[in-house]
Protein backbone atom coordinates (compact mmCIF):
# COMPACT_ATOMS: atom_id res chain seq x y z
CA UNK A 1 0.00 0.00 0.00
CA UNK A 2 0.94 3.39 -0.60
CA UNK A 3 2.91 5.48 2.35
CA UNK A 4 -0.16 7.17 4.03
CA UNK A 5 -0.30 10.26 6.52
CA UNK A 6 -2.30 9.74 9.89
CA UNK A 7 -4.62 12.18 8.21
CA UNK A 8 -5.06 9.67 5.21
CA UNK A 9 -5.20 6.61 7.58
CA UNK A 10 -8.06 7.87 9.58
CA UNK A 11 -10.14 9.03 7.01
CA UNK A 12 -10.33 6.42 4.41
CA UNK A 13 -11.28 4.39 7.63
CA UNK A 14 -14.04 6.06 8.47
CA UNK A 15 -15.36 6.90 4.72
CA UNK A 16 -19.16 5.32 4.91
CA UNK A 17 -20.03 6.44 1.71
CA UNK A 18 -18.81 8.11 -1.13
CA UNK A 19 -19.84 9.79 -4.71
CA UNK A 20 -17.87 11.26 -7.60
CA UNK A 21 -18.31 15.10 -7.37
CA UNK A 22 -20.35 14.48 -3.61
CA UNK A 23 -18.81 15.19 -0.33
CA UNK A 24 -17.71 12.06 1.54
CA UNK A 25 -19.84 10.73 4.21
CA UNK A 26 -17.55 10.20 7.32
CA UNK A 27 -18.69 8.07 10.51
CA UNK A 28 -18.41 9.96 13.40
CA UNK A 29 -17.06 8.75 16.65
CA UNK A 30 -17.47 11.60 19.16
CA UNK A 31 -20.30 14.33 19.18
CA UNK A 32 -18.97 16.85 21.18
CA UNK A 33 -22.07 19.51 22.59
CA UNK A 34 -22.58 22.98 24.02
CA UNK A 35 -25.19 25.20 24.95
CA UNK A 36 -24.76 27.83 21.56
CA UNK A 37 -24.58 25.84 18.43
CA UNK A 38 -27.00 23.14 19.65
CA UNK A 39 -30.44 24.52 20.37
CA UNK A 40 -31.14 24.60 16.50
CA UNK A 41 -29.51 21.35 15.54
CA UNK A 42 -31.79 19.48 18.35
CA UNK A 43 -35.03 21.71 16.74
CA UNK A 44 -34.08 19.86 13.53
CA UNK A 45 -34.22 16.74 14.76
CA UNK A 46 -37.58 17.65 16.26
CA UNK A 47 -38.80 18.99 13.09
CA UNK A 48 -38.03 15.64 11.38
CA UNK A 49 -39.23 13.92 14.01
CA UNK A 50 -35.96 12.17 14.46
CA UNK A 51 -33.85 11.00 17.44
CA UNK A 52 -29.96 11.61 18.47
CA UNK A 53 -28.75 8.39 16.71
CA UNK A 54 -25.88 7.52 19.23
CA UNK A 55 -26.41 8.96 22.73
CA UNK A 56 -23.99 6.97 23.95
CA UNK A 57 -21.19 8.43 21.51
CA UNK A 58 -22.54 12.57 22.44
CA UNK A 59 -21.06 14.22 25.16
CA UNK A 60 -22.54 17.38 26.33
CA UNK A 61 -21.63 20.42 28.22
CA UNK A 62 -22.59 23.75 29.38
CA UNK A 63 -19.56 26.11 29.04
CA UNK A 64 -19.81 29.10 27.18
CA UNK A 65 -22.20 31.08 29.17
CA UNK A 66 -22.14 29.58 32.63
CA UNK A 67 -20.88 32.27 35.24
CA UNK A 68 -17.99 31.37 37.05
CA UNK A 69 -19.08 32.56 40.24
CA UNK A 70 -19.73 30.32 42.86
CA UNK A 71 -22.01 27.66 41.67
CA UNK A 72 -24.93 28.85 44.89
CA UNK A 73 -25.02 32.28 43.15
CA UNK A 74 -27.92 32.39 40.00
CA UNK A 75 -27.23 32.80 36.52
CA UNK A 76 -28.49 37.10 36.20
CA UNK A 77 -29.03 36.70 32.34
CA UNK A 78 -31.74 35.89 31.18
CA UNK A 79 -30.02 35.05 27.40
CA UNK A 80 -27.29 32.92 29.31
CA UNK A 81 -29.95 31.13 31.44
CA UNK A 82 -32.45 30.67 28.40
CA UNK A 83 -29.30 28.39 26.14
CA UNK A 84 -28.06 26.71 29.00
CA UNK A 85 -31.79 25.78 30.03
CA UNK A 86 -32.15 24.70 26.55
CA UNK A 87 -29.61 22.45 26.65
CA UNK A 88 -30.66 21.20 29.75
CA UNK A 89 -34.07 20.68 28.76
CA UNK A 90 -32.59 18.93 25.41
CA UNK A 91 -30.44 16.88 27.04
CA UNK A 92 -33.16 15.52 28.81
CA UNK A 93 -35.60 15.17 26.04
CA UNK A 94 -33.00 13.51 23.44
CA UNK A 95 -31.86 11.21 26.37
CA UNK A 96 -28.30 12.04 26.17
CA UNK A 97 -26.67 9.53 29.11
CA UNK A 98 -23.53 12.18 29.43
CA UNK A 99 -24.58 15.49 29.67
CA UNK A 100 -22.46 17.53 32.33
CA UNK A 101 -24.60 20.42 33.45
CA UNK A 102 -23.11 23.68 35.50
CA UNK A 103 -23.20 21.74 38.48
CA UNK A 104 -21.66 18.30 37.29
CA UNK A 105 -18.14 17.22 38.80
CA UNK A 106 -17.44 16.50 34.95
CA UNK A 107 -18.63 19.97 33.72
CA UNK A 108 -16.09 22.05 31.57
CA UNK A 109 -15.17 23.78 28.52
CA UNK A 110 -15.74 20.95 25.88
CA UNK A 111 -12.51 21.00 24.68
CA UNK A 112 -10.88 20.23 28.08
CA UNK A 113 -13.06 17.83 28.99
CA UNK A 114 -13.54 15.40 26.07
CA UNK A 115 -9.31 14.57 26.39
CA UNK A 116 -9.64 14.74 30.04
CA UNK A 117 -12.08 12.44 31.02
CA UNK A 118 -10.80 9.86 28.11
CA UNK A 119 -13.78 10.28 25.12
CA UNK A 120 -11.58 11.85 22.45
CA UNK A 121 -9.07 9.09 21.80
CA UNK A 122 -6.54 8.66 19.01
CA UNK A 123 -7.75 6.99 15.85
CA UNK A 124 -11.51 8.85 16.65
CA UNK A 125 -13.41 11.29 14.26
CA UNK A 126 -14.47 14.10 16.43
CA UNK A 127 -17.24 16.71 15.69
CA UNK A 128 -18.66 19.82 17.96
CA UNK A 129 -20.14 22.76 16.28
CA UNK A 130 -17.60 24.65 17.79
CA UNK A 131 -14.11 26.25 16.05
CA UNK A 132 -11.81 24.55 18.77
CA UNK A 133 -12.41 21.46 18.24
CA UNK A 134 -8.84 21.30 16.26
CA UNK A 135 -7.91 20.79 20.39
CA UNK A 136 -8.51 16.96 20.05
CA UNK A 137 -6.45 16.47 17.56
CA UNK A 138 -3.72 16.56 19.66
CA UNK A 139 -4.44 13.27 20.75
CA UNK A 140 -3.91 11.83 17.17
CA UNK A 141 -7.47 11.61 16.31
CA UNK A 142 -8.79 13.74 12.92
CA UNK A 143 -11.44 16.40 14.43
CA UNK A 144 -5.36 16.55 6.68
CA UNK A 145 -2.33 17.48 4.38
CA UNK A 146 0.14 20.52 6.23
CA UNK A 147 3.04 19.28 7.79
CA UNK A 148 4.40 22.09 10.00
CA UNK A 149 7.44 20.43 11.18
CA UNK A 150 9.33 22.45 14.54
CA UNK A 151 12.79 21.45 14.75
CA UNK A 152 15.12 20.99 17.62
CA UNK A 153 14.51 21.49 21.60
CA UNK A 154 12.40 24.37 22.56
CA UNK A 155 14.46 26.76 24.14
CA UNK A 156 14.09 27.78 28.34
CA UNK A 157 11.16 29.69 28.84
CA UNK A 158 9.75 29.21 25.55
CA UNK A 159 6.22 27.32 25.50
CA UNK A 160 3.45 25.82 23.47
CA UNK A 161 1.64 28.81 23.20
CA UNK A 162 4.66 30.18 21.99
CA UNK A 163 5.44 27.60 19.47
CA UNK A 164 1.91 28.28 17.76
CA UNK A 165 2.54 31.67 17.67
CA UNK A 166 5.81 31.30 15.88
CA UNK A 167 4.22 29.34 13.36
CA UNK A 168 0.74 31.59 12.94
CA UNK A 169 3.50 34.66 13.11
CA UNK A 170 5.10 32.62 9.72
CA UNK A 171 2.30 31.11 8.23
CA UNK A 172 -0.19 33.92 9.10
CA UNK A 173 -3.83 33.57 9.53
CA UNK A 174 -4.93 32.04 6.64
CA UNK A 175 -2.06 29.77 6.44
CA UNK A 176 -3.53 26.87 6.74
CA UNK A 177 -6.65 27.54 4.72
CA UNK A 178 -8.23 24.45 3.22
CA UNK A 179 -5.77 21.92 4.87
CA UNK A 180 -5.55 20.01 8.13
CA UNK A 181 -1.91 20.68 9.85
CA UNK A 182 -0.11 17.52 11.29
CA UNK A 183 2.77 18.94 13.38
CA UNK A 184 5.30 16.97 13.46
CA UNK A 185 9.42 17.69 15.13
CA UNK A 186 11.36 17.11 18.29
CA UNK A 187 9.97 20.17 19.93
CA UNK A 188 6.39 19.04 19.23
CA UNK A 189 7.29 15.49 20.63
CA UNK A 190 8.82 17.10 23.56
CA UNK A 191 5.53 18.68 24.68
CA UNK A 192 3.36 17.28 27.19
CA UNK A 193 -0.59 16.40 26.38
CA UNK A 194 -1.65 19.79 27.83
CA UNK A 195 0.95 21.39 25.85
CA UNK A 196 0.11 19.83 22.37
CA UNK A 197 -3.28 20.80 22.76
CA UNK A 198 -2.68 24.10 22.77
CA UNK A 199 -0.80 23.77 19.86
CA UNK A 200 -3.89 22.54 18.04
CA UNK A 201 -6.32 24.14 19.57
CA UNK A 202 -4.77 27.03 17.66
CA UNK A 203 -4.54 25.73 14.30
CA UNK A 204 -8.37 27.20 13.67
CA UNK A 205 -6.46 30.39 13.77
CA UNK A 206 -4.21 29.59 11.00
CA UNK A 207 -7.04 29.11 9.17
CA UNK A 208 -6.76 25.48 9.18
CA UNK A 209 -9.86 23.04 9.31
CA UNK A 210 -7.87 20.74 12.11
CA UNK A 211 -4.82 20.13 13.66
CA UNK A 212 -3.43 16.84 14.93
CA UNK A 213 -0.43 15.29 16.71
CA UNK A 214 0.53 11.33 15.97
CA UNK A 215 -0.27 9.44 18.97
CA UNK A 216 3.26 8.77 21.32
CA UNK A 217 3.56 7.09 24.38
CA UNK A 218 2.78 10.39 25.83
CA UNK A 219 -0.43 10.15 24.53
CA UNK A 220 -0.53 6.71 25.65
CA UNK A 221 0.33 7.11 29.80
CA UNK A 222 -1.79 9.89 29.62
CA UNK A 223 -5.14 7.97 27.43
CA UNK A 224 -4.36 5.27 30.55
CA UNK A 225 -4.99 7.63 33.15
CA UNK A 226 -8.31 8.93 32.13
CA UNK A 227 -11.81 7.53 33.86
CA UNK A 228 -13.65 7.26 30.61
CA UNK A 229 -11.26 5.61 28.55
CA UNK A 230 -10.68 1.77 27.90
CA UNK A 231 -8.96 -0.13 30.20
CA UNK A 232 -6.52 -2.62 30.79
CA UNK A 233 -6.27 -5.04 28.08
CA UNK A 234 -8.79 -3.72 25.90
CA UNK A 235 -6.85 -0.66 26.18
CA UNK A 236 -3.61 -2.21 25.67
CA UNK A 237 -4.68 -3.90 22.21
CA UNK A 238 -6.16 -0.43 21.03
CA UNK A 239 -2.84 1.69 21.79
CA UNK A 240 -0.88 -1.66 19.40
CA UNK A 241 -3.36 -0.31 16.86
CA UNK A 242 -2.92 3.11 17.60
CA UNK A 243 0.72 3.00 16.88
CA UNK A 244 -0.10 2.22 13.40
CA UNK A 245 -1.64 5.43 12.90
CA UNK A 246 1.17 7.33 12.43
CA UNK A 247 2.08 9.48 9.09
CA UNK A 248 4.10 6.11 6.68
CA UNK A 249 7.57 7.26 5.95
CA UNK A 250 7.77 8.45 2.30
CA UNK A 251 3.94 9.87 2.40
CA UNK A 252 3.83 13.73 1.59
CA UNK A 253 2.27 16.41 2.83
CA UNK A 254 0.69 19.22 0.66
CA UNK A 255 2.80 21.56 1.81
CA UNK A 256 5.47 21.04 4.79
CA UNK A 257 6.61 24.27 6.86
CA UNK A 258 10.07 23.92 8.95
CA UNK A 259 10.40 26.13 11.74
CA UNK A 260 13.74 26.05 14.14
CA UNK A 261 12.73 25.56 17.71
CA UNK A 262 16.17 28.15 18.68
CA UNK A 263 14.06 30.95 16.73
CA UNK A 264 11.40 30.85 19.02
CA UNK A 265 10.92 33.35 22.18
CA UNK A 266 8.25 34.15 24.45
CA UNK A 267 5.31 35.89 22.14
CA UNK A 268 3.10 39.02 22.47
CA UNK A 269 0.13 39.47 20.40
CA UNK A 270 0.14 43.12 19.42
CA UNK A 271 -2.63 43.70 17.01
CA UNK A 272 -6.22 42.15 16.34
CA UNK A 273 -5.29 38.93 14.34
CA UNK A 274 -3.44 36.26 15.86
CA UNK A 275 -0.65 36.44 13.51
CA UNK A 276 -0.23 40.23 14.71
CA UNK A 277 2.50 38.94 16.97
CA UNK A 278 6.14 39.90 18.47
CA UNK A 279 8.32 38.64 20.73
CA UNK A 280 8.64 40.54 23.67
CA UNK A 281 11.81 41.73 23.40
CA UNK A 282 10.80 43.48 19.93
CA UNK A 283 8.81 46.36 19.39
CA UNK A 284 5.36 47.34 18.17
CA UNK A 285 6.45 47.14 14.34
CA UNK A 286 5.29 50.18 12.23
CA UNK A 287 2.37 49.64 9.44
CA UNK A 288 4.85 51.49 7.14
CA UNK A 289 7.17 48.26 7.43
CA UNK A 290 4.27 46.07 5.63
CA UNK A 291 4.40 45.14 2.07
CA UNK A 292 1.11 45.79 0.69
CA UNK A 293 -1.50 48.41 1.26
CA UNK A 294 -4.22 46.31 3.11
CA UNK A 295 -1.39 45.12 5.69
CA UNK A 296 -0.80 48.18 6.32
CA UNK A 297 -3.94 49.12 6.87
CA UNK A 298 -4.95 46.45 8.79
CA UNK A 299 -2.01 47.36 10.87
CA UNK A 300 -3.11 50.97 11.17
CA UNK A 301 -6.39 50.05 12.32
CA UNK A 302 -5.34 47.56 14.80
CA UNK A 303 -2.58 50.10 16.97
CA UNK A 304 -5.41 52.24 16.66
CA UNK A 305 -8.57 49.43 18.55
CA UNK A 306 -5.41 48.73 20.55
CA UNK A 307 -4.56 51.99 21.18
CA UNK A 308 -0.43 51.24 20.82
CA UNK A 309 2.10 53.43 18.87
CA UNK A 310 4.85 52.13 16.14
CA UNK A 311 7.68 51.14 17.64
CA UNK A 312 6.87 51.27 21.27
CA UNK A 313 8.39 48.51 22.57
CA UNK A 314 6.45 45.48 24.06
CA UNK A 315 7.68 45.45 27.41
CA UNK A 316 6.66 49.05 28.30
CA UNK A 317 3.01 48.13 27.41
CA UNK A 318 1.27 48.07 30.66
CA UNK A 319 -1.84 46.13 31.20
CA UNK A 320 -4.87 46.40 33.48
CA UNK A 321 -6.42 42.81 33.86
CA UNK A 322 -4.78 39.29 33.33
CA UNK A 323 -7.42 36.32 32.45
CA UNK A 324 -5.80 32.76 32.86
CA UNK A 325 -8.00 30.57 31.08
CA UNK A 326 -10.17 29.07 28.21
CA UNK A 327 -9.53 25.91 26.23
CA UNK A 328 -5.93 27.01 25.12
CA UNK A 329 -4.77 27.50 28.22
CA UNK A 330 -6.26 26.61 31.57
CA UNK A 331 -5.33 22.75 31.62
CA UNK A 332 -3.42 21.21 35.17
CA UNK A 333 -0.30 22.00 33.57
CA UNK A 334 -0.96 25.55 32.35
CA UNK A 335 -1.93 26.28 35.89
CA UNK A 336 1.17 24.55 36.98
CA UNK A 337 3.04 26.65 35.08
CA UNK A 338 1.65 30.13 35.87
CA UNK A 339 1.77 29.30 39.86
CA UNK A 340 5.61 28.43 39.30
CA UNK A 341 5.92 31.72 37.90
CA UNK A 342 4.15 33.94 40.87
CA UNK A 343 4.79 31.93 43.88
CA UNK A 344 5.76 34.07 46.63
CA UNK A 345 5.02 37.27 44.89
CA UNK A 346 2.20 40.10 44.44
CA UNK A 347 0.14 40.82 41.69
CA UNK A 348 0.48 44.89 40.87
CA UNK A 349 -1.80 46.37 42.57
CA UNK A 350 -3.16 48.29 39.14
CA UNK A 351 -3.98 44.87 37.74
CA UNK A 352 -6.87 42.77 38.12
CA UNK A 353 -6.16 39.24 37.52
CA UNK A 354 -8.11 35.80 37.70
CA UNK A 355 -7.72 32.33 36.62
CA UNK A 356 -10.70 30.19 35.79
CA UNK A 357 -9.67 26.14 35.43
CA UNK A 358 -11.01 24.80 32.05
CA UNK A 359 -13.30 22.18 33.73
CA UNK A 360 -14.41 21.18 37.33
CA UNK A 361 -11.79 18.24 37.35
CA UNK A 362 -9.03 20.62 36.81
CA UNK A 363 -10.01 23.18 39.28
CA UNK A 364 -10.46 20.29 41.72
CA UNK A 365 -7.14 18.47 40.84
CA UNK A 366 -5.53 22.12 41.34
CA UNK A 367 -6.74 22.33 44.91
CA UNK A 368 -5.62 18.95 45.71
CA UNK A 369 -1.90 20.45 45.02
CA UNK A 370 -2.59 23.28 46.84
CA UNK A 371 -2.19 25.98 43.49
CA UNK A 372 -5.37 28.02 44.23
CA UNK A 373 -3.80 29.33 47.31
CA UNK A 374 -0.43 30.15 45.65
CA UNK A 375 -2.80 32.48 43.15
CA UNK A 376 -4.73 33.73 45.88
CA UNK A 377 -2.16 34.30 48.12
CA UNK A 378 -0.33 36.05 45.36
CA UNK A 379 -4.20 38.23 44.82
CA UNK A 380 -5.32 36.52 42.00
CA UNK A 381 -9.01 35.57 41.81
CA UNK A 382 -9.48 31.60 41.95
CA UNK A 383 -12.97 31.12 39.87
CA UNK A 384 -15.16 28.28 38.62
CA UNK A 385 -15.06 26.33 34.85
CA UNK A 386 -16.31 27.72 31.53
CA UNK A 387 -15.30 29.47 28.85
CA UNK A 388 -15.79 33.12 31.03
CA UNK A 389 -13.32 35.90 29.43
CA UNK A 390 -12.36 34.14 26.82
CA UNK A 391 -15.40 35.95 24.84
CA UNK A 392 -17.80 38.07 26.04
CA UNK A 393 -20.71 35.79 26.60
CA UNK A 394 -21.40 35.49 30.38
CA UNK A 395 -20.51 38.40 33.16
CA UNK A 396 -16.60 37.77 32.73
CA UNK A 397 -15.71 40.94 30.61
CA UNK A 398 -13.47 43.57 29.79
CA UNK A 399 -14.51 47.61 30.34
CA UNK A 400 -14.33 49.47 26.95
CA UNK A 401 -10.16 50.45 26.81
CA UNK A 402 -9.05 48.18 28.98
CA UNK A 403 -6.00 46.20 28.33
CA UNK A 404 -6.03 42.62 28.91
CA UNK A 405 -2.84 39.89 28.95
CA UNK A 406 -4.85 36.43 28.00
CA UNK A 407 -4.04 33.12 27.72
CA UNK A 408 -7.16 32.63 25.01
CA UNK A 409 -6.97 32.04 21.65
CA UNK A 410 -8.46 34.81 19.78
CA UNK A 411 -8.18 38.77 20.17
CA UNK A 412 -10.18 40.00 17.82
CA UNK A 413 -11.82 43.66 18.42
CA UNK A 414 -14.43 43.39 21.33
CA UNK A 415 -14.01 39.73 21.69
CA UNK A 416 -13.73 40.20 25.58
CA UNK A 417 -16.04 42.66 25.71
CA UNK A 418 -17.05 45.84 23.39
CA UNK A 419 -13.85 48.30 23.04
CA UNK A 420 -11.36 45.56 25.24
CA UNK A 421 -7.56 45.34 24.14
CA UNK A 422 -6.71 41.49 24.14
CA UNK A 423 -3.05 40.78 24.07
CA UNK A 424 -2.34 36.63 23.50
CA UNK A 425 0.53 35.58 25.64
CA UNK A 426 1.33 31.91 27.47
CA UNK A 427 0.61 31.57 31.13
CA UNK A 428 3.71 31.94 32.04
CA UNK A 429 3.56 35.07 30.29
CA UNK A 430 0.48 36.42 32.04
CA UNK A 431 1.45 34.98 35.36
CA UNK A 432 4.87 37.35 34.72
CA UNK A 433 2.71 40.64 33.07
CA UNK A 434 0.11 39.95 36.40
CA UNK A 435 2.90 40.72 38.59
CA UNK A 436 5.41 43.15 37.22
CA UNK A 437 1.76 45.24 35.65
CA UNK A 438 3.35 45.12 31.80
CA UNK A 439 5.05 42.68 30.05
CA UNK A 440 8.14 41.32 30.44
CA UNK A 441 10.32 38.31 29.35
CA UNK A 442 9.42 35.48 31.47
CA UNK A 443 12.98 34.55 30.52
CA UNK A 444 14.66 37.17 32.88
CA UNK A 445 11.54 36.90 35.38
C1 LIG B 1 -19.62 29.89 20.34
C2 LIG B 1 -18.80 29.12 19.36
C3 LIG B 1 -19.58 28.92 18.11
C4 LIG B 1 -17.42 29.75 19.09
C5 LIG B 1 -16.57 28.92 18.16
O1 LIG B 1 -17.00 28.14 17.34
O2 LIG B 1 -15.36 29.04 18.21
C6 LIG B 1 -16.67 30.02 20.38
O3 LIG B 1 -16.32 28.86 21.05
C7 LIG B 1 -15.45 30.82 20.07
O4 LIG B 1 -14.38 30.50 20.55
O5 LIG B 1 -15.59 31.84 19.37
S1 LIG C 1 -12.77 28.83 25.77
FE1 LIG C 1 -12.99 30.36 24.20
S2 LIG C 1 -12.19 29.46 22.34
FE2 LIG C 1 -12.57 27.82 23.80
S3 LIG C 1 -14.61 27.07 23.29
FE3 LIG C 1 -14.82 28.60 24.92
S4 LIG C 1 -15.18 30.53 23.85
FE4 LIG C 1 -14.40 29.09 22.31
Amino acid sequence: MAARTMFEKIWNAHIVHEEPGQPSLIYVDLHLVHEVTSPQAFDGLRLAGRKVRRPDLTVATADHNTPTWELTRPIEDQISKAQLDALDRNAAEFGLPNYYDRFSENQGIVHVIGPDLGYTLPGKTVVCGDSHTSTHGALGCFAVDHGIRVDGPLPNGVSAKDVIFGIIGKIGVNGGTGHVIEYTGEAIRALSMDGRMTVCNMSIEAGARAGMIAPDDTTFDYVRTRPYAPKGAELEAKIEEWRGLVTDAGATYDKTVVIPASELTPFVTWGTKPDMVASVTDRIPDPASFATAGEREAAERALEYMGLEANQAIQDIKIDRVFLGACTNARIDDLRAAANVIKGRQVNSDVYAMVVPGSARVKMEAEAEGLDQVFKEAGFDWRVAGCSMCLGMNPDILEPGQRCASTSNRNFEGRQGNGGRTHLVSPEMAAAAAIAGHFVDVRDF
